[in-house]
């Protein structure tokens, strides 16, 4: 996939133009909603034997018009190749500033919709843009002057709410993940390296700190199951998220080849009650030696008392 980068000044060459499927919209997350979106854009690509776009903003809207902190789920390197694995052929990336806000609805179908080869625009029932977000489904197709067809995806919805990227940064910050992944259709994924390594207790369990990369939305403060990817095995693990802190607290069980500065993946299973986990690790100690001792079969239950997080003493 390649991606070609826009700004209010440089629309795309007309010259260049390669005709496609378009899909539109911000897309963070690239949710159930999206993927019906971009998913359809491509069966349309494939029958019509044209190549697939999607045309995408950066910063959020949201942050250069109302100045607020958007805390996003996934940075623009992510959303690419999550496009590309879909089978997206150009990623058209414009620079959202206030002049491309000021710019008219017809203006910015013209000038960057048309122009870069548009011949089909899939977009979801809610889809804006234009002056005051003043262009939607109903005027796209006019804006196109014929230069385009359009086809409208329906409303993706759970428990009979709509599927947005704002529900998901809500659930995360109240740590719902498993709402969040029924969101995503998949595990919510960040992305951190190592920034320190220790390795604890007699079964050699290890506890790494992981420093997170920016433009994620970590959940909420707590314990959590998670899928952890380091040097391209994947192991289960405890994750800790302090409050207001981008740095994860990890225990692992014995792993190879854990190195400071390795890139982590994190996929965030769901939530662990700390009264289990503790109890589980208590009922394990007090057991520990005895013939036929507990044999608890909880995820917690994997983990070596000795080895618990830096001042989470059983008590
Ligand atoms: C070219 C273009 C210009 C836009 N201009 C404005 C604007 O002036 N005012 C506004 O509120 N939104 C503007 N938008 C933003 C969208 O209409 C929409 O409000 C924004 O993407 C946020 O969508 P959301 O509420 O679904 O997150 C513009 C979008 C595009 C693509
Ligand atoms: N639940 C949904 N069902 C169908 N289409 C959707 C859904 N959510 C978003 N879309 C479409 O996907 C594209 C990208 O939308 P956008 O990035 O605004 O998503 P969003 O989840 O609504 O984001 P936010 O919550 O930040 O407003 C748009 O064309 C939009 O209409």
């Amino acid at each position: 996939m390649k991606t070609v980068d826009l700004t209010s000044c440089q629309p795309p060459s007309r010259q260049g133009k390669e005709p496609s499927v378009m899909a539109l919209g911000f897309f963070d997350g690239v949710h159930i909603g999206h993927q019906r979106v971009i998913q359809t854009a491509k069966q349309i690509a494939t029958e019509k034997r044209l190549k697939l776009s999607v045309m995408s903003f950066f910063p959020h809207p949201k942050e250069v018009l109302e100045g607020k902190t958007v805390s996003y789920l996934t940075p623009a390197n992510v959303k690419e190749s999550i496009f590309g694995s879909m089978g997206v052929d150009t990623l058209y990336l414009v620079k959202f500033d206030l002049a491309l806000a000021k710019m008219s609805q017809a203006e910015f179908i013209r000038n960057y919709v048309v122009a870069a080869g548009a011949e089909h625009v899939v977009a979801g029932f809610d889809f804006t843009y234009g002056y005051r977000g003043s262009g939607n489904m109903q005027t796209i197709a006019q804006d196109g002057e014929g230069c385009f067809e359009v086809t409208e995806i329906p409303k993706a919805e759970l428990f009979g709410q709509k599927i947005s990227s704002t529900l998901i940064r809500e659930s995360l910050l109240q740590g719902n993940v498993q709402l969040v992944t029924a969101c995503l259709g998949k595990y919510y994924e960040t992305a951190g390296r190592i920034s320190e390594v220790r390795t604890v207790g007699q079964r050699g369990q290890v506890i790494v700190q992981v420093v997170t990369m920016p433009y994620f939305t970590l959940p909420a403060s707590g314990l959590y199951e998670v899928l952890a990817e380091i040097g391209g095995a994947v192991s289960h693990g405890i994750a800790r998220r302090k409050e207001g802190s981008d740095v994860i607290e990890l225990k692992l069980k014995p792993v190879r080849d854990i190195v400071c500065h390795s890139p982590v993946s994190l996929k965030w299973v769901k939530p662990v009650s700390e009264f289990i986990f503790r109890r589980t690790l208590r009922m394990k100690k007090l057991e520990k030696g005895r013939p036929g001792g507990y044999s608890g079969d909880g995820f917690a239950s994997d983990y070596n008392a000795d080895a618990d997080f830096p001042g989470d003493r059983v008590r």
